[in-house]
């Protein structure tokens, strides 16, 4: 797989001059598998004039019912080169077969297909009003919603979960009728160019989806987020980069749907069943080691139950294998530099700490070990900062105000996680808690229908069923008076 850019309906080749290329790498073992294309400010300006030229042409003609047959298209064509898909989400990302197999791949195909039946089906919305007196008018009006797309949509996505998040936003825009110019992570550009590769094949009208690569700052990101003839941005990743888009985006009010960070908690109550409390714990926070943003990063256990869950739990995360490494060396640094600041801070190493020996290639890759710490306080910058790694620090607490207070103390929103036997107190608990998510005896349980996002520093809006195709879409109101 040759990562490279889509525009109008066709592909670039890389550019022969290697300045304009950069190096893909395996993070499982560091070698370089390709080179990746970078696309500077002309192709990017090709892209968006591409996308605003779809809208006007066949693209922008097409109804509600031939979109949705277009994103079936795309999603058949996902399952029907299923295995290249899966191999080179593993390839750029490292991670474990079964999470590509299972979960990215599905749900990229998934995303489509959701957003194919949902604007298959929307209806709009209508009201019947009584016409006042003083209006001069009589008997009733007929009021009801149309909504237009919004017009070219920048899709700027991160590297941990690149198709799923990619076509999470790429689904809905398009299903609303918008075109598309999309910029994966320039860590992870190649299930990207498959999906050129599959739109390409479906027989979208050119234009409609377009892909550019490289890096974000000074690059073809900003670009793109900060392009004037770009009518609306979707980014997921850090919160320090969405700050950046939304200056850039600020330029020109361009609205902004926002997936950012978190610092996750779950709370485990003295009532909870302990086995599934710390199973879940386990993929709450090691999955993908822990490179998604729903991932917890802080761990609340009524006393009653701590001791006996810390050590469970720091024994499930020694006894770990088949994890993948962090996507780039600078990010296992980062990490790394975190698991240092907690030793520093006084944490308790209970698990992990470092990087583990595998005796092969792997020891050249950017892993490091599943952690479990304890003993910091609650302004400990290891609790309050997002470390996307696989570590989580362990706090106890006495009563359920003081373990709502523990998980509120954050700058960050985005999702938590409840375990409790108690449905009073599931129901009691889950609405305080200060999170655009809240999953009860569960986790990262997802229904494509309901909202998804967080308050604070974790994000601006929500995407999700409806929620994206309100954002992708403008409403105009439509009142017709009847008469009597
Ligand atoms: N969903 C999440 O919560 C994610 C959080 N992160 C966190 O962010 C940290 C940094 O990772 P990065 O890969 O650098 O994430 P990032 O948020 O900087 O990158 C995500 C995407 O934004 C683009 N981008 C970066 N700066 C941009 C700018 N100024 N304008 C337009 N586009 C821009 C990147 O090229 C990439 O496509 C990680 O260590 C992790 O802590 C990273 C990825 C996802
Ligand atoms: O949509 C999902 O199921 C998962 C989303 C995860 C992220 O947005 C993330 O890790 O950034």
């Amino acid at each position: 797989m040759t990562p490279a850019h889509y525009v109008d309906g066709a592909f670039r080749a890389p550019a022969a001059d290697d300045s304009h290329t950069f190096p893909l790498i395996d993070p499982v073992d560091g070698t370089v598998t390709g080179r990746v294309p970078e696309a500077g400010r002309a192709t990017v300006d090709e892209a968006v004039a591409a996308a605003r030229g779809a809208l006007r042409g066949p693209w922008g003609a097409l109804g509600a019912a031939e979109r949705a047959a277009a994103l079936r298209a795309v999603a058949d064509g996902i399952d029907a080169r299923f295995e290249e898909f899966v191999a080179a989400e593993c390839a750029d990302t490292g991670k474990p077969r079964p999470l590509a197999a299972q979960v990215d791949i599905p749900r990229a195909a998934g995303n489509f297909r959701a957003y194919a039946d949902l604007i298959a089906g929307r209806h709009e919305e209508s009201y019947r009003t009584a016409v006042p007196g003083w209006s001069g008018g009589a008997g009733e009006a007929l009021n009801y919603t149309v909504r237009r797309p919004l017009g070219v949509v920048a899709v700027v996505s991160p590297w941990n979960l690149p198709l799923l998040l990619l076509t999470w936003k790429v689904a809905p825009a398009l299903a609303a009728g918008n075109a598309v110019v999309a910029k994966p992570s320039e860590e992870t550009p190649s299930t990207a160019t498959l999906l050129a590769e599959v739109v390409h094949a479906a027989g979208l009208p050119r234009g409609a989806f377009n892909l550019v690569h490289g890096h974000g700052p000074g690059g073809a990101g900003e670009f793109l987020t900060a392009h004037e003839d770009v009518d609306a941005i979707a980014f997921t990743g850090s919160t320090a980069t969405g700050t950046a888009i939304m200056r850039g985006a600020a330029e020109h009010l361009t609205p902004v749907s926002f997936e950012l960070g978190g610092k996750n908690p779950a709370l485990v109550f003295a009532d909870a069943d302990l086995d599934a409390a710390v199973e879940g714990t386990v993929r709450s926070a090691f999955t993908h080691s822990g490179q998604i943003c729903l991932c917890t990063e802080r761990v609340y256990v009524q006393r009653p139950l701590f001791e006996e869950f810390v050590t469970r739990l720091a024994g499930r995360a020694r006894a770990l294998r088949d994890y993948g490494p962090m996507i780039s060396a600078a990010h296992r640094d980062k990490v790394l530099g975190h698991y240092r600041l907690a030793r520093e801070e006084g944490a308790e190493v209970l698990a992990g700490g470092g990087v583990p020996a595998f005796g092969g290639a792997r020891d050249g890759g950017f892993f490091v070990e599943p952690t479990v710490l304890t003993g910091l306080p609650p302004t400990a910058r290891t609790v309050r900062e997002e470390i996307f790694g696989p570590v989580c620090h362990v706090a106890p607490f006495d009563t359920e105000e003081e373990a709502l207070a523990l998980a509120n103390d954050s700058s960050y929103g985005l999702a938590a996680t409840l375990w409790t036997t108690d449905l009073s107190r599931a129901h009691r608990v889950a609405p305080r808690v200060e999170a655009g998510m809240v999953w009860v005896n569960c986790w990262n349980l997802r229904d494509l229908r309901t909202p998804f996002g967080g308050v604070k520093a974790s994000g601006i809006g929500r995407e999700g069923g409806t929620h994206s195709l309100d954002f992708f879409s403008e409403p105009t109101n439509v009142c017709v008076s009847i008469g009597e």
